[in-house]
């Protein structure tokens, strides 16, 4: 026997053993930092797998890591597992950490996104199977709203547009037709109604447009016909699941058909979207639609300190049909969040930009700008924070406020493109939204008439206008010589785009040269300077930004790479349409119009971040505010569901980690008087927080404490005490913070204490207040060492593990608190303890109000 034959066997065996390391460290890799709980859950065998957990247990982690194990363990393919997040924003997160587990290349293969680029996707490759075009445009909510407008009007319907386009959008999120409505329409108003409906998809369907809804209608229309689309299909899994629709679900049963295999994570406490017909109900129907369910519960939190976990749990505990469930922290007690009462909703902003500086000067470089929210329960509260970030120089994101796609010149350039990209089917209101930007001297009385015409003949406007340019059609209505004019210019502009949209045979568009094109035919930075005279340069910026986005997709349409999360895996017997060089536009468009993320992510300059509480779900910062929390704001004026306004405030405070500010002006914007909201308003509710923000100067543990919460290394305490020294007041106590200190408030409030007691001739560094300065605290403070956080080992991996002397180390309810309390108030005891010990020591700080000579005496 050869020599090579003898050591054959050895060398499989090293062999499987090698590959067995390899895939024994892999799988070491994907479950290490995870609890059991989390592993169970991403191992599971079972088929479907309902993750069900309070905010901050690590759902989105474990479902990253279940999608992980079924690439790398289960050897499923990429292009066969679907993952649905319910925003942009998450979709891209888990992205970047999907790359971390199974590399870039696979990660690319995934079919992951919103329930609604999903179904894009899938109506794209093969929405013939049921009449869909292919290059069908995506209405966004301002086209919709644009043709029910014109519909009522024309027929003189008594229904509001808007309120007719969220009803529309609730029925087709239940999945009823205007058919179905129609057959069940009981009284007059339903019969305009039904109408109105029908005239809209008529509109829809004959402009080649698909709304929002429709996207999800039609997919689920599309995989009910024809199920071979996803037959390929051997995975599906849900992030917040709690906020799907009936339509959605409907949509994860289809896309999961061939296999049944369905991982979801959600958590009934924080459905916040019944507004957008989310049924909480799904939870219960999955388990009856599938009865082999297996149900597994996350309790550790890791993101937020014990007090905020304690209060956020008080709040929602106010729910009695909840039922009750373990939270156990995993961080320590931290600093209590704060509950400030201030005199006027300026006075809350200025506030809230005081205590942004002043915490992250004291916390000498621990905390960035980038580490500060602001959440809002209604877009219009954030006009005064940013007018006071702004006065401050703050930089600042908005998320879910104008967003970047909705800015008013990149509608108008998008508009061009879109009328470029297919003038003849639809998008009759791009090109009656553009066609007098700039202007052409076509005023807004002919583009009605246009409008109206087109419609009752029902021909395209772009059709009409084309013949009235060429003079093939004389418009019913007068149009002045400077129109025509105007007209024929539009189509020039369109019809020499076009043909860089289309080049010769065999040639790829050049998007970027199509858009340079464009702008350049409409002048349109001469434009913008003349429109726009104080912020032109920004507005231009932001152009230039939309050309760079063209710049990457062309580039990676160049070099054949995937563009967009267009993938689908090929299915046997389903034809899959190509796509050609002109698609790039199409494609381009479809990308910007699900776009619904906040722009200017991930920018060079830390900016504190300013989002409704709606649009902060599943995010996490080191601080939080929320400001305007009172009855009427929240729960909302408008609000039937009070339930969930609390779930609302619940979310919101759960997105903080180490810092929390509820605040409550006694009077709103409009000067109207203000009551604490109801969910805040109970005395063992307001108990839990703290009058003033939290003391960071005195109070040595602090810090560290803070900085264990974030896992980021402290600060030196050199870096600490010279932070003191660049402040004036090291203390929340600029404003009065007691509705005792407010009582006889004058009416310029805004202006501080001290810069009042000034302009009226009095001297001293502020009001005589029941607020008590503090001292600094010894370097042997109370609370780091009454919570300490370990790390413990289990089995390969390590969590932060907090162990409390005196309380136990997590706690299941609010109930707890008493413990949390009593600590804290014994902390206080021994603090003052020790102050009156050093005062009697004679010492140099007082015991009582003198802390900030004792500071500067430290320093
Ligand atoms: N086992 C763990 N050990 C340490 N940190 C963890 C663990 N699991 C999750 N985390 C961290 O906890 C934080 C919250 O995790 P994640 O966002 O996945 O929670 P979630 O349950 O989806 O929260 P929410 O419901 O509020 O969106 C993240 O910073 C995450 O990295």
């Amino acid at each position: 026997m050869d020599e090579s034959m003898d050591s054959a066997p050895h060398l499989i065996s090293t062999c499987v053993a090698f590959i067995c390391n390899t895939s024994q460290s892999a799988m070491d890799a994907l479950l290490e930092g995870l609890n059991d709980a989390q592993k169970s859950a991403v191992t599971s065998p079972a088929n479907v797998v309902q993750v069900l957990a309070p905010p901050g247990s690590g759902k989105t982690k474990t479902l990253t890591a279940r999608v992980a194990y079924h690439v790398n363990h289960e050897r499923l393919q990429p292009w066969n597992i679907i993952v649905c997040t319910f925003t942009i924003k998450a979709a891209r997160e888990m992205k970047e950490r999907i790359k971390g587990f199974v590399g870039e290349k696979l990660e690319a293969k995934l079919i992951l996104g919103t329930f609604h680029s999903v179904a894009r996707r899938f109506l794209s490759r093969y929405g013939q199977e049921i009449g869909i075009d292919k290059n069908f445009g995506i209405a966004d909510t301002s086209d919709s709203t644009a043709i029910l407008k014109r519909i009522v009007a024309r027929h003189q319907y008594t229904v509001e547009p808007g309120h007719a386009r969220s009803r529309i959008s609730k029925l087709k999120a239940k999945g009823v037709s205007a058919d179905d409505f129609r057959a069940t329409a009981k009284n007059v108003n339903d019969n305009e109604f039904a109408m109105v409906y029908s005239s809209y998809q008529e509109h829809l369907k004959a402009s080649n447009l698909l709304d929002y809804d429709d996207l999800l209608v039609r997919c689920v229309d599309l995989l009910r016909k024809s199920p071979s689309c996803v037959s390929t299909i051997q995975a599906v899994l849900i992030d917040e699941y709690q906020d799907t629709n009936n339509i959605q679900y409907e949509l994860m049963q289809l896309l999961a058909q061939s296999t049944r295999r369905i991982t979801i994570v959600g958590d009934p406490d924080q459905s916040i979207y019944s507004f957008r017909s989310a049924e909480i109900k799904n939870l219960h129907r999955m388990r009856t639609d599938y009865p082999e369910s297996v149900v597994i519960n996350l309790e550790n939190n890791y993101r937020s300190s014990g007090c905020i976990l304690n209060s956020a749990m008080a709040v929602i505990e106010q729910d009695e049909s909840r039922p009750q469930k373990p939270l156990i922290a995993t961080h320590g007690v931290g600093e209590p969040p704060t509950l400030r009462h201030l005199v006027s909703a300026t006075g809350e902003a200025k506030w809230i930009i005081e205590e942004i500086k002043r915490t992250k000067t004291l916390a000498a470089g621990l905390l960035s700008y980038d580490d500060y929210a602001v959440l809002i329960r209604s877009s219009h509260l954030s006009a005064q924070i940013e007018r006071a970030l702004g006065q401050e120089g703050i930089p600042y994101r908005m998320v879910a406020g104008t967003k970047f796609f909705d800015r008013a010149e990149i509608k108008i350039l998008l508009d061009y493109l879109r009328v470029v990209s297919q003038p003849e089917h639809k998008h009759n209101d791009a090109v009656a939204r553009v066609i007098n930007v700039p202007s052409r001297k076509v005023g807004d009385a002919t583009v009605k008439a246009l409008l109206e015409e087109a419609e009752v003949k029902k021909v395209t406007l772009w059709k009409l206008l084309l013949d009235v340019a060429r003079g093939r059609r004389k418009p019913e209505s007068k149009v002045s010589a400077q129109a025509q004019k105007g007209i024929e210019q539009f189509v020039n502009v369109i019809l020499t785009s076009r043909e860089r949209l289309h080049p010769a045979e065999g040639e790829n568009c050049d998007l970027l040269d199509l858009i340079y094109h464009v702008l350049k035919k409409i002048s349109f930075e001469s434009y913008l300077k003349q429109a726009h005279k104080d912020n032109w340069q920004d507005r231009w910026a932001n152009v230039e930004e939309l050309v760079n986005q063209a710049a990457q997709m062309t580039t990676a349409f160049a070099n054949g790479e995937d563009i967009l999360d267009d993938a689908l895996p090929i299915v046997q017997g389903v034809e899959q349409r190509e796509d050609t060089g002109a698609d790039i536009l199409s494609k381009f468009l479809a990308n910007v119009t699900l776009s619904s993320v906040a722009d200017q992510e991930g920018g060079e300059v830390a900016q504190v971040t300013i989002s409704t509480i709606h649009a902060a779900k599943g995010l996490e910062w080191p601080v939080v505010f929320m400001p305007a929390l009172y009855d009427g704001s929240i729960p909302h004026s408008r609000a039937d569901d009070h339930d969930e306004e609390r779930r609302l405030l619940y979310v919101g405070m759960t997105r903080a980690q180490g810092l929390l500010y509820l605040s409550c002006p006694m009077k709103q914007s409009g000067q109207e008087k203000t009551k604490l909201s109801r969910f805040i308003s109970d005395k063992k509710i307001q108990k839990l927080f703290s009058e003033r923000g939290p003391d960071l100067a005195f109070k040595r543990s602090t810090i560290p404490d803070l900085a264990r919460i974030l896992r980021r290394p402290c600060p030196a305490d050199t870096d600490l005490k010279t932070a003191h020294s660049l402040l004036e007041r090291l203390e929340d106590d600029k404003y009065p913070a007691t509705r005792e200190e407010m009582d006889g408030e004058d009416p310029t409030w805004g202006a501080s204490w001290g810069d009042k007691f000034n302009s009226s001739g009095l001297s001293g560094d502020g009001p005589k207040q029941s607020f008590k300065r503090r001292k600094v605290e010894g370097s042997n403070s109370i609370s780091s060492e009454t919570v300490s956080t370990t790390m413990r080992t289990v089995s390969g991996f390590s969590t932060a593990v907090t162990t409390m002397s005196s309380v136990k180390t997590g706690f299941t309810s609010a109930l707890d608190l008493g413990n949390l309390q009593s600590m804290q108030k014994e902390a206080e005891r021994i603090r003052s303890k020790e102050a009156r010990d050093e005062a009697r020591e004679g010492k140099d700080c007082q015991a009582t109000s003198d802390g900030a000579r004792c500071h500067h005496k430290l320093l």
